[in-house]
Protein backbone atom coordinates (compact mmCIF):
# COMPACT_ATOMS: atom_id res chain seq x y z
CA UNK A 1 0.00 0.00 0.00
CA UNK A 2 1.15 3.83 -1.28
CA UNK A 3 2.14 5.68 2.16
CA UNK A 4 -0.21 8.15 3.26
CA UNK A 5 0.86 11.72 4.60
CA UNK A 6 0.11 12.16 8.19
CA UNK A 7 -1.88 15.10 9.48
CA UNK A 8 -2.08 17.32 12.30
CA UNK A 9 -5.50 18.75 12.62
CA UNK A 10 -6.68 21.33 14.08
CA UNK A 11 -10.09 23.56 14.63
CA UNK A 12 -13.16 22.18 13.10
CA UNK A 13 -14.39 25.14 10.40
CA UNK A 14 -17.76 25.67 9.00
CA UNK A 15 -18.46 28.24 5.77
CA UNK A 16 -21.84 28.76 5.44
CA UNK A 17 -22.70 30.96 2.65
CA UNK A 18 -25.96 32.80 2.45
CA UNK A 19 -27.42 34.64 0.66
CA UNK A 20 -30.26 37.67 1.31
CA UNK A 21 -34.10 37.43 0.14
CA UNK A 22 -33.60 40.91 0.05
CA UNK A 23 -37.73 41.17 -1.34
CA UNK A 24 -38.91 39.95 1.68
CA UNK A 25 -36.17 41.95 4.33
CA UNK A 26 -37.08 45.43 2.32
CA UNK A 27 -41.21 44.40 3.52
CA UNK A 28 -40.19 44.14 7.28
CA UNK A 29 -41.07 46.94 9.53
CA UNK A 30 -37.95 49.29 9.83
CA UNK A 31 -38.44 48.74 13.72
CA UNK A 32 -37.88 45.00 12.99
CA UNK A 33 -35.78 45.11 10.74
CA UNK A 34 -33.06 46.96 13.23
CA UNK A 35 -33.80 44.83 15.85
CA UNK A 36 -33.04 41.64 13.74
CA UNK A 37 -30.11 43.42 12.55
CA UNK A 38 -28.92 44.28 16.11
CA UNK A 39 -29.80 40.16 17.35
CA UNK A 40 -27.14 39.25 14.70
CA UNK A 41 -24.69 41.91 15.60
CA UNK A 42 -24.45 41.00 19.15
CA UNK A 43 -24.51 37.26 17.81
CA UNK A 44 -21.17 38.33 16.17
CA UNK A 45 -20.12 40.20 19.24
CA UNK A 46 -20.01 36.96 20.96
CA UNK A 47 -18.02 35.03 18.25
CA UNK A 48 -15.52 37.37 18.96
CA UNK A 49 -15.08 37.14 22.24
CA UNK A 50 -14.47 33.72 21.60
CA UNK A 51 -11.80 34.57 18.91
CA UNK A 52 -10.31 36.73 21.84
CA UNK A 53 -10.07 34.40 24.27
CA UNK A 54 -8.65 31.94 21.58
CA UNK A 55 -11.31 29.06 22.27
CA UNK A 56 -12.45 29.99 18.54
CA UNK A 57 -12.11 31.98 15.39
CA UNK A 58 -14.41 33.85 13.49
CA UNK A 59 -15.05 35.53 9.82
CA UNK A 60 -17.48 37.38 8.11
CA UNK A 61 -17.33 38.62 5.08
CA UNK A 62 -19.72 39.58 1.45
CA UNK A 63 -18.87 37.92 -1.13
CA UNK A 64 -19.45 39.38 -4.70
CA UNK A 65 -21.02 37.94 -7.44
CA UNK A 66 -24.50 36.16 -7.15
CA UNK A 67 -23.05 33.20 -5.33
CA UNK A 68 -23.67 34.36 -2.09
CA UNK A 69 -24.18 37.89 0.13
CA UNK A 70 -22.74 36.46 2.45
CA UNK A 71 -20.45 34.51 4.37
CA UNK A 72 -20.09 33.46 8.14
CA UNK A 73 -16.37 31.47 8.72
CA UNK A 74 -16.50 29.89 12.26
CA UNK A 75 -13.87 27.62 13.55
CA UNK A 76 -14.41 25.64 17.10
CA UNK A 77 -12.28 22.90 18.71
CA UNK A 78 -15.28 20.03 17.89
CA UNK A 79 -17.84 19.64 14.69
CA UNK A 80 -20.67 19.61 18.01
CA UNK A 81 -19.48 23.72 18.55
CA UNK A 82 -19.62 24.15 14.58
CA UNK A 83 -23.54 22.19 14.83
CA UNK A 84 -24.42 24.63 17.89
CA UNK A 85 -23.66 28.14 16.33
CA UNK A 86 -25.00 27.27 12.90
CA UNK A 87 -28.30 26.10 14.61
CA UNK A 88 -28.47 29.29 16.84
CA UNK A 89 -27.91 31.22 13.86
CA UNK A 90 -30.41 29.76 11.93
CA UNK A 91 -32.66 30.51 14.74
CA UNK A 92 -32.05 34.24 14.76
CA UNK A 93 -34.67 36.62 13.32
CA UNK A 94 -32.35 37.60 10.70
CA UNK A 95 -31.87 34.19 9.09
CA UNK A 96 -35.49 34.19 7.82
CA UNK A 97 -34.84 36.30 5.34
CA UNK A 98 -31.86 34.28 3.98
CA UNK A 99 -31.60 31.40 1.78
CA UNK A 100 -28.56 28.90 2.17
CA UNK A 101 -26.11 29.17 -0.60
CA UNK A 102 -23.12 26.86 -0.41
CA UNK A 103 -21.64 25.58 2.97
CA UNK A 104 -18.01 23.82 3.58
CA UNK A 105 -17.35 21.49 6.53
CA UNK A 106 -13.71 20.68 7.19
CA UNK A 107 -11.01 20.79 9.56
CA UNK A 108 -7.50 22.62 9.67
CA UNK A 109 -4.91 20.71 8.42
CA UNK A 110 -0.75 20.35 8.50
CA UNK A 111 0.65 17.56 6.32
CA UNK A 112 4.30 15.95 7.49
CA UNK A 113 5.65 16.64 3.27
CA UNK A 114 7.70 19.05 4.58
CA UNK A 115 8.23 18.40 8.76
CA UNK A 116 12.11 17.49 9.15
CA UNK A 117 12.67 14.65 11.78
CA UNK A 118 11.67 15.60 15.26
CA UNK A 119 10.73 13.52 18.86
CA UNK A 120 8.75 16.14 19.99
CA UNK A 121 4.72 16.71 19.95
CA UNK A 122 3.95 18.56 17.08
CA UNK A 123 0.98 20.08 19.01
CA UNK A 124 3.11 21.51 21.95
CA UNK A 125 4.98 23.61 19.34
CA UNK A 126 4.09 26.60 19.47
CA UNK A 127 4.58 27.34 15.61
CA UNK A 128 2.93 24.72 14.64
CA UNK A 129 -0.27 25.73 17.40
CA UNK A 130 -0.45 28.87 15.76
CA UNK A 131 -1.48 27.30 12.32
CA UNK A 132 -4.06 24.24 13.52
CA UNK A 133 -5.53 27.56 16.11
CA UNK A 134 -5.34 30.64 13.55
CA UNK A 135 -5.86 34.00 15.02
CA UNK A 136 -7.86 34.89 11.88
CA UNK A 137 -6.25 38.90 10.70
CA UNK A 138 -8.84 41.16 9.70
CA UNK A 139 -8.00 41.25 5.85
CA UNK A 140 -9.84 43.43 3.81
CA UNK A 141 -10.33 40.49 1.22
CA UNK A 142 -11.52 37.05 1.42
CA UNK A 143 -10.96 33.78 -0.78
CA UNK A 144 -12.72 30.31 -0.36
CA UNK A 145 -12.73 27.47 -2.68
CA UNK A 146 -13.01 23.96 -2.33
CA UNK A 147 -10.35 21.49 -4.35
CA UNK A 148 -9.14 18.00 -4.87
CA UNK A 149 -6.01 15.98 -5.90
CA UNK A 150 -6.81 14.61 -9.27
CA UNK A 151 -7.19 10.53 -9.36
CA UNK A 152 -7.48 10.32 -12.89
CA UNK A 153 -5.04 7.65 -15.09
CA UNK A 154 -1.62 8.32 -14.89
CA UNK A 155 -2.72 11.78 -13.22
CA UNK A 156 -3.35 9.92 -9.57
CA UNK A 157 -1.96 11.69 -7.05
CA UNK A 158 -2.77 9.14 -4.21
CA UNK A 159 -0.45 6.75 -6.40
CA UNK A 160 2.73 8.59 -6.42
CA UNK A 161 5.71 7.66 -3.95
CA UNK A 162 5.92 9.80 -0.56
CA UNK A 163 9.57 10.61 -1.91
CA UNK A 164 7.39 12.01 -5.29
CA UNK A 165 4.81 14.00 -3.23
CA UNK A 166 7.28 15.38 -0.86
CA UNK A 167 9.38 17.14 -4.01
CA UNK A 168 6.05 18.41 -5.48
CA UNK A 169 4.74 20.14 -2.21
CA UNK A 170 7.93 21.24 -1.69
CA UNK A 171 8.03 23.57 -4.73
CA UNK A 172 4.12 24.51 -3.80
CA UNK A 173 5.63 25.69 -0.62
CA UNK A 174 8.30 27.72 -1.67
CA UNK A 175 5.91 29.82 -4.45
CA UNK A 176 3.12 29.96 -1.22
CA UNK A 177 6.30 31.43 0.73
CA UNK A 178 7.38 34.00 -1.79
CA UNK A 179 3.41 35.30 -0.92
CA UNK A 180 4.66 35.92 2.87
CA UNK A 181 3.20 38.93 3.97
CA UNK A 182 0.89 39.18 1.18
CA UNK A 183 -1.53 36.19 1.39
CA UNK A 184 -2.35 34.05 4.44
CA UNK A 185 -3.42 30.70 3.65
CA UNK A 186 -5.69 28.15 5.77
CA UNK A 187 -6.12 24.41 4.32
CA UNK A 188 -8.31 22.52 5.83
CA UNK A 189 -9.05 18.89 5.44
CA UNK A 190 -12.58 17.53 4.08
CA UNK A 191 -11.89 14.15 2.76
CA UNK A 192 -14.78 12.05 4.77
CA UNK A 193 -16.54 15.72 5.68
CA UNK A 194 -17.49 17.60 2.48
CA UNK A 195 -17.88 16.86 -1.00
CA UNK A 196 -14.02 18.28 -1.76
CA UNK A 197 -11.12 16.49 -0.38
CA UNK A 198 -9.52 20.49 0.87
CA UNK A 199 -11.33 23.67 1.35
CA UNK A 200 -8.47 27.01 0.70
CA UNK A 201 -9.24 29.64 2.36
CA UNK A 202 -6.78 32.84 1.17
CA UNK A 203 -6.95 36.43 3.31
CA UNK A 204 -5.29 39.48 1.61
CA UNK A 205 -5.10 43.36 1.64
CA UNK A 206 -4.67 43.42 -2.18
CA UNK A 207 -7.35 41.45 -3.84
CA UNK A 208 -4.79 41.04 -7.09
CA UNK A 209 -2.80 38.65 -4.87
CA UNK A 210 -5.25 36.22 -5.29
CA UNK A 211 -5.06 35.94 -8.91
CA UNK A 212 -1.66 36.08 -9.17
CA UNK A 213 -0.94 33.58 -6.36
CA UNK A 214 -3.47 30.89 -7.88
CA UNK A 215 -2.18 31.70 -11.17
CA UNK A 216 1.30 31.23 -10.63
CA UNK A 217 0.48 27.44 -9.10
CA UNK A 218 -0.96 26.69 -11.54
CA UNK A 219 2.02 26.40 -13.06
CA UNK A 220 3.26 24.85 -11.21
CA UNK A 221 3.36 20.89 -11.49
CA UNK A 222 0.93 20.19 -7.79
CA UNK A 223 -1.84 22.41 -9.26
CA UNK A 224 -1.08 22.17 -13.37
CA UNK A 225 -0.97 18.19 -13.37
CA UNK A 226 -2.79 17.68 -9.74
CA UNK A 227 -5.23 19.90 -8.91
CA UNK A 228 -8.68 19.98 -9.54
CA UNK A 229 -11.06 22.91 -8.11
CA UNK A 230 -15.11 23.99 -6.96
CA UNK A 231 -16.85 26.88 -7.04
CA UNK A 232 -14.60 30.31 -5.88
CA UNK A 233 -15.92 32.44 -3.69
CA UNK A 234 -14.47 36.09 -3.24
CA UNK A 235 -15.45 39.10 -0.74
CA UNK A 236 -14.54 42.03 1.48
CA UNK A 237 -14.65 42.22 5.30
CA UNK A 238 -17.85 43.13 6.97
CA UNK A 239 -16.51 44.38 10.21
CA UNK A 240 -17.02 47.11 13.04
CA UNK A 241 -20.49 49.21 11.66
CA UNK A 242 -20.48 47.61 8.22
CA UNK A 243 -21.87 44.50 9.59
CA UNK A 244 -25.04 45.95 10.83
CA UNK A 245 -24.62 48.51 7.61
CA UNK A 246 -24.70 45.88 5.13
CA UNK A 247 -28.29 44.94 6.10
CA UNK A 248 -29.74 48.83 6.18
CA UNK A 249 -32.22 49.63 3.51
C1 LIG B 1 -0.26 31.52 0.49
C2 LIG B 1 0.71 30.72 0.39
C3 LIG B 1 0.81 29.24 0.53
C4 LIG B 1 1.83 28.61 1.22
C5 LIG B 1 2.99 29.26 1.95
C6 LIG B 1 1.57 27.20 1.14
C7 LIG B 1 2.42 26.23 1.68
C8 LIG B 1 2.02 24.90 1.79
C9 LIG B 1 2.83 23.89 2.44
C10 LIG B 1 4.21 24.11 3.02
C11 LIG B 1 2.11 22.71 2.41
C12 LIG B 1 2.54 21.32 2.92
C13 LIG B 1 2.59 21.23 4.38
C14 LIG B 1 1.31 21.66 5.03
O1 LIG B 1 1.32 22.79 5.53
O2 LIG B 1 0.33 20.93 4.98
C15 LIG B 1 0.85 23.01 1.78
C16 LIG B 1 -0.17 22.09 1.63
C17 LIG B 1 -1.28 22.34 0.82
N1 LIG B 1 -1.55 23.48 0.08
FE1 LIG B 1 -0.49 25.19 0.15
N2 LIG B 1 0.41 26.96 0.40
C18 LIG B 1 -0.07 28.19 0.00
C19 LIG B 1 -1.19 28.45 -0.79
C20 LIG B 1 -1.97 27.41 -1.30
C21 LIG B 1 -2.98 27.59 -2.31
C22 LIG B 1 -3.32 28.88 -3.00
C23 LIG B 1 -3.54 26.36 -2.55
C24 LIG B 1 -4.58 26.04 -3.60
C25 LIG B 1 -3.89 25.40 -4.80
C26 LIG B 1 -4.09 26.13 -6.09
O3 LIG B 1 -3.40 25.77 -7.08
O4 LIG B 1 -4.91 27.05 -6.18
C27 LIG B 1 -2.93 25.43 -1.66
C28 LIG B 1 -3.30 24.11 -1.54
C29 LIG B 1 -2.69 23.26 -0.63
C30 LIG B 1 -3.19 21.95 -0.33
C31 LIG B 1 -4.45 21.33 -0.91
C32 LIG B 1 -2.33 21.38 0.58
C33 LIG B 1 -2.45 19.97 1.19
C34 LIG B 1 -1.86 19.02 0.21
C35 LIG B 1 -1.74 17.59 0.65
O5 LIG B 1 -1.70 16.72 -0.26
O6 LIG B 1 -1.69 17.32 1.84
N3 LIG B 1 -1.95 26.09 -0.94
N4 LIG B 1 0.84 24.32 1.37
Amino acid sequence: MNEAAITLDGWYVLHDFRQMDWASWKQVDPELRKQATDEFVAFLDELQQADDAKTGAHAFYTIVGQKADFMLMTLRPTMDELQELEARFNKLTIADFTIPAYSYVSVVELSNYLAGESNEDPYQNPHVRARLYPELQRSQYICFYPMDKRRDGDDNWYMLPMQERKDLMRSHGLIGRSYAGKVKQIISGSIGFDDFEWGVTLFSDDVLQFKKLIYEMRFDEVSARYAEFGSFFTGTILAGEKRSEFFNI
